[in-house]
């Protein structure tokens, strides 16, 4: 037999190892996750040969090394790099345009409109999914509008990027720190916010309510926290209250999918899975509390008919004996 492929497996143990290699029907070398690696020879115990695993008749023996699945920390340190590097580009096309987009659309900057759409696209397209729902719901572009939506991982904003309109973020007052991404977000008009500081709170709104008048729009994470548990939180009403004194509509949106990706509190991975962004219809009012509670339900009711969406897709994806 010769060892025709040799497999080093520094990550994640693919399901072909979980067989037994034999020659001359004499167990060698096998893997179990339980058990983990019984040598009956010298055989090392990195060392599989596909030769050997072709020949077993097991359905896994023949799967291929392109099955191996990189584990969810090394997605992690490739989607930051692959999110550094293709923001290079639109970083110096941002700096180099800056100055003219204040002159000519210091609101909206629609000018770089189309910069953080690439960008984001490029950033998450390797590692999940994005479906989009209710795509008809988006106001015309240049409709200024308050946007809102659930909030469960800092990739959040990528999804909603994509989308390529040109919404003003309100964002936590440290975030604009982050190199690249923070002064991107001051270049682009952003609006900081100190947490507990009730005038940087009205002095957003105020900042908001001038923007929208001008033509722009603003998207706010109203629970103004990412949700720990993939529960939503209650909703704050600065957003709300932008909207009824400005009478610009609220666009309520639910992200699917993040929290699972990226959860809070685990930056550093990247889990495979992918994410659903649904655009629901416009609501108009002046009263921000019922504006606030109408948005909230929305998404509440969106996000409990997702769940047991997926819960049946599980249940009927499941093998059961006849
Ligand atoms: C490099 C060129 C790229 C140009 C495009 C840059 C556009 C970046 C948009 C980023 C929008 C970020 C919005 C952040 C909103 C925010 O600040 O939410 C707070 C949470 O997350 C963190 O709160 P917490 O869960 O309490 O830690």
């Amino acid at each position: 037999m010769q060892l025709s492929t040799l497999s080093l497996f520094p990550f994640s143990v693919p399901k072909f190892l979980h067989i037994k290699a034999s020659r001359e029907g004499e167990s060698r070398c096998y893997f179990t996750l339980n058990q983990g690696f019984n040598r009956s020879n010298k055989l090392s115990r990195y060392i599989v040969t596909r030769s050997q695993l072709g020949g077993t008749g097991i359905l896994d023996a023949t799967n291929s090394l392109s099955e191996i699945k990189p584990s969810p920390k090394f997605r992690g340190v490739c989607f930051y790099g692959m999110t550094v590097m293709a923001g290079v580009l639109p970083f110096g096309i941002l700096i180099v345009a800056h100055p003219l987009a204040l002159i000519f659309d210091p609101y909206k900057t629609k000018f770089y409109n189309l910069i953080p759409k690439l960008w984001a696209t490029a950033s998450i397209a390797p590692f999940f999914d994005i479906e989009l729902e209710g795509l008809e719901n988006l106001p015309p572009q240049n409709a200024p509008a308050v946007y809102v939506s659930n909030h469960q991982s800092i990739i959040d904003f990528y999804p909603l990027l994509t989308l390529g309109r040109s919404f003003k973020f309100i964002g936590k007052n440290t975030v604009f720190l982050y190199p690249g991404i923070g002064w991107a977000m001051y270049i682009l008009g952003m609006i900081p916010v100190k947490r507990m500081d009730i005038r940087s709170h009205l002095e957003a709104v105020r900042r908001c309510m001038d923007l929208v008048r001008n033509g722009a729009s603003v998207f706010f994470f109203p629970e103004g926290t990412r949700s720990k548990d993939g529960k939503l939180g209650d909703f704050k009403k600065g957003a709300f209250t932008v909207a009824a004194k400005t009478g610009v509509p609220v666009i309520p949106m639910t992200l699917i999918g993040t929290g699972e990706i990226m959860p809070a509190g685990m930056e550093h991975v990247v889990n495979s899975g992918s994410v659903k962004l649904i655009i629901h219809k416009p609501i108009k009012g002046n009263d921000p509390e019922i504006l606030r509670l109408l948005a909230r339900n929305i998404i509440l009711d969106t996000l409990s008919i997702e769940a047991q969406k997926k819960k049946t897709a599980l249940i009927s994806s499941k093998p059961s004996i006849i």
